[in-house]
């Protein structure tokens, strides 16, 4: 099942890294040094002479008066609820996964529930109806608001975004995990959720510490091989269309090398991201 969305994807590569990224005059210039993770900073005029104290306490200020806002997406399996455990840790941002919002909703028995379960199991969405109501109150909800969200799995389609872009709620980067589909269906079979830390495994990649963990993992009902491959079908049909909606911030982060690599590159994007939010409130 080849992705239908190869070209779009072509168009998102990051430029290399090393590429001087346009930044207005005046402004702190910096570019990803092409031997470390960490940016190369050559400060403007107006910046020289701060010691790091003052600028580091405007980051602070500028973090709290505009928070991280991102927005990760990829095919089942591709890696983001692992990489989201990961950002969170870092970056302190609210994970708003709609999966999970939708499994909460199956547990404690709701109608929206036992409805979505229906949708989830064939691996289709499920309706805006549901979904986009739980999404957008969640991200309202103070918490997010002030530290800023991780928004995991949502918008998935045109519709979703657009219920967004009304509200003008608009991510500062929008991820893109990219991975072999072959690679996408060994992982759904090989996963594993530990109930009572919600640390996701994987039986051959990142199996369970002890033999007590082991014995208590579960399997998400739509992890089968025969969903996952419907799963599939429903994120190649519906990525374009945000593909084309968030153009001005999607970055396409390939997803299959190691949980350590996919977390270096995002991190150096997402400290990136911060930098310009902070030069921006800052200046
Ligand atoms: N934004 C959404 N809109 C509609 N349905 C969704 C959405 N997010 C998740 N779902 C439903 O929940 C299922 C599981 O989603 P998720 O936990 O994000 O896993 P994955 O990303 O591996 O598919 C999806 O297959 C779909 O049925």
């Amino acid at each position: 099942m080849a992705s239908s969305t190869a070209a779009a994807f072509s168009a998102l590569s990051p430029p290399p890294v090393g590429a001087e990224r346009p930044v207005p005059q005046g402004r702190l210039l910096f570019r990803a040094s092409r031997a470390g993770s960490r940016p190369l900073r050559i400060n403007s005029s107006r910046h020289q002479g701060l010691s790091p104290a003052p600028r580091a306490a405007k980051a602070v200020e500028a973090a709290k008066a505009d928070p991280l806002n991102v927005m990760i997406a990829g095919a089942p399996a591709s890696g983001k609820g692992t990489q989201c455990e990961l950002i969170k840790a870092k970056y302190g941002l609210v994970h708003i996964s709609a999966g999970d919002l939708l499994r909460a909703e199956i547990a404690t028995g709701t109608d929206n529930g036992k409805q979505a379960k229906e949708f989830m199991e064939k691996g289709k969405l499920v309706p805006d109806e549901i979904v986009v109501n739980m999404v957008k109150g969640r991200l309202l909800q103070p918490d997010a608001q002030e530290k800023g969200w991780l928004l995991d799995g949502y918008p998935r389609s045109y519709s979703q975004a657009m219920a967004l872009e009304t509200l003008g709620i608009r991510p500062d980067i929008f991820i893109l995990l990219d991975v072999p589909d072959e690679l996408l269906v060994e992982r759904v079979v090989g996963r594993r959720l530990d109930p009572e830390t919600g640390k996701i495994y994987h039986l051959k990649y990142s199996p369970p510490e002890n033999e007590e963990i082991a014995s208590r993992l579960t399997q998400r009902f739509d992890d089968t091989e025969e969903k996952v491959k419907l799963r599939l079908q429903t994120h190649y049909q519906n990525i374009e269309s945000l593909v084309s909606i968030y153009e001005d911030v999607i970055v396409k982060v390939k997803g299959d090398t190691t949980v350590e690599d996919v977390f270096g590159e995002i991190d150096k994007l997402l400290t990136s991201s911060l930098d310009k939010k902070t030069e921006m409130v800052a200046s």
